[in-house]
């Protein structure tokens, strides 16, 4: 079978990638997932500014008994939008595409940076996390439709013609998935929309220290993993049918070549993964491309188009 596709035109020898956030921070990341067999790679969320984050321990893995996922309060650490700037300018793009994630902590953060891609004249795609902090007492802009409406007003004018995307919460009503969708689809350079970031503000809880387990928040955190792969699918495939002129990048509970496949189905052009990444290392691109050849073997694929979007219902 062949993992080929393409993604805004650029070709991929395969649809794995990292999920921003994931194996991405800092250059030896970086450059490791140029090496693995990703077929494409993100950079960490980055704010203008070069941020610490929260104190640690601000990552979990959740692997208790079935099922198995990891909870986190990072706050965004990141070495600051010129060192991802820089990385783009020495990425090997004949490899592998790669996309910039910025998270700007204020609107004019974002529209700095975005003058800065600009004008950087580079061909990484650039993934506006829309999970992004907002101001303090208010809900995430993903959360915030009005807010979102005007993020994507003044960054898609500010960024020109140039496709770009942006990376989603994930929704839980049918009403916020056809408002989000009704707002994305005023905006044509909106090229593609990344579902799933975590699920916000998970509690887990051990039972020998009666405590939580991260530190920050008072152990506050975004899902994922397994937990979260139902719900990413869901957002998936609610976009997926919403935004017809749109590629969707599916991320959440992606750990073998059965979700991944799972994704694709559900309409996912590219998957991302996060959880699974974070624990295996870049190793784990071969592994899933060698399970998701195997499925498609099994069933008779040759292409990941024979079978993308073509989720069956009942
Ligand atoms: C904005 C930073 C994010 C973070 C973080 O840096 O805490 N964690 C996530 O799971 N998703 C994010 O989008």
């Amino acid at each position: 079978p062949n993992l080929a596709t393409t993604f805004l035109d650029l070709p991929l020898n395969n649809p794995l990638m990292n999920a921003s956030g994931v194996w991405c921070s800092v250059g030896s990341q970086l450059e490791a997932l140029q090496e693995s067999e990703a077929g494409a790679m993100v950079t960490k969320s980055c704010t203008l500014q070069p941020r610490d984050g929260n104190p640690e321990p601000r990552y979990r893995v959740l692997n208790g008994d079935k099922p198995w996922g990891s909870i986190n309060s990072m706050g965004l650490p990141n070495e600051g939008f010129a060192y991802y700037l820089r990385y783009t300018e020495r990425h090997d793009y004949e490899s592998k595409p790669l996309f910039i994630s910025i998270s700007g902590l204020t609107l004019d953060d974002n529209l700095a940076m975005i003058d800065g891609l600009k004008d950087a004249v580079t061909p990484a795609i650039l993934e506006i996390n829309l999970s992004c902090p907002n101001v303090p007492g208010k809900a995430q802009l993903g959360y915030d439709f009005d807010a979102m409406d005007t993020l994507l007003a003044e960054v898609t004018s500010g960024y020109g013609q140039r496709s770009l995307g942006v990376k989603l919460p994930p929704y839980f009503d049918i009403a916020h998935f056809d408002e989000a969708a009704a707002i994305l689809n005023r905006y044509p350079t909106v090229a593609f929309v990344t579902c799933i970031n975590s699920i916000g503000n998970a509690l887990a809880i051990d039972i020998d220290s009666e405590s939580v387990i991260i530190k920050p928040k008072d152990g506050f955190g975004g899902l994922g993993g397994d937990y979260v792969l139902p719900t990413a699918l869901a957002n998936v495939n609610a976009f997926y049918r919403r935004c017809p002129e749109k590629a969707i990048i599916g991320c959440g509970g992606v750990k073998s070549g059965q979700e991944a496949f799972m994704h694709i189905l559900a309409g996912a052009t590219l998957v991302q993964m996060g959880t699974a990444l974070y624990e295996e290392g870049p190793g784990i691109f071969a592994r899933v491309k060698a399970e998701l050849s195997e499925i498609m073997e099994k069933k008779g694929y040759s292409s990941l188009s024979q079978f993308h979007g073509k989720l069956k219902t009942l």
